[in-house]
């Protein structure tokens, strides 16, 4: 199985450490494409790749060879609001996490997608139980 991990960022790194966290999880169960998300090293400045287009270009490739995606949406990112809606076009299974916090206001246009999983969490173990559910259930 191909996973697309997405998580925020240029949005901002804060939870960079949790991104991995999710990513070595999601190793159990196939290949992740997007494992540079979970890098410490990759600041908020965003540069892994030699410019925005061929960061796009690759990442779409990714996108549309995947046959899961999950987001890690807490974090407000343009680049994964992105994603999860061209994933949504395509027809895939997503996953969002959202881990419910003073300040963090999830966008309707995620929470209110009907092509969209939406799971509220409060701890990374309660976020990898909604991921062995969600994938076992596809
Ligand atoms: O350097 C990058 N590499 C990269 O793979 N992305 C993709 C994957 C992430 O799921 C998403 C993050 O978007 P943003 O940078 O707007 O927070 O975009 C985004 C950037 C920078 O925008």
């Amino acid at each position: 199985m191909k996973i697309y991990f997405a998580g925020s960022i240029r949005g901002g790194r804060e939870d960079a450490a949790l991104y991995q966290e999710i990513i070595d999880y999601l190793k159990n169960f196939g290949e992740v494409l997007t494992e540079h998300i979970g890098d410490p090293k990759l600041s908020h400045l965003g540069n892994d790749g030699e410019s925005d287009a061929f960061i796009h270009n690759r990442d779409m490739e990714w996108l549309i060879s995947s046959d899961i995606i999950v987001a890690e949406v807490t974090t407000v990112s343009m680049g994964v609001g992105y994603e999860i809606g061209r994933a949504v076009e395509m027809g895939k299974n997503v996953l969002c996490l959202f881990r419910p916090a003073k300040n963090k206001n999830l966008s309707a246009m995620i929470a209110g997608c009907p092509g969209v999983s939406l799971v509220e969490y409060a701890k990374p173990g309660d976020a990898k139980k909604a991921i062995s559910a969600f994938l076992k259930g596809h």
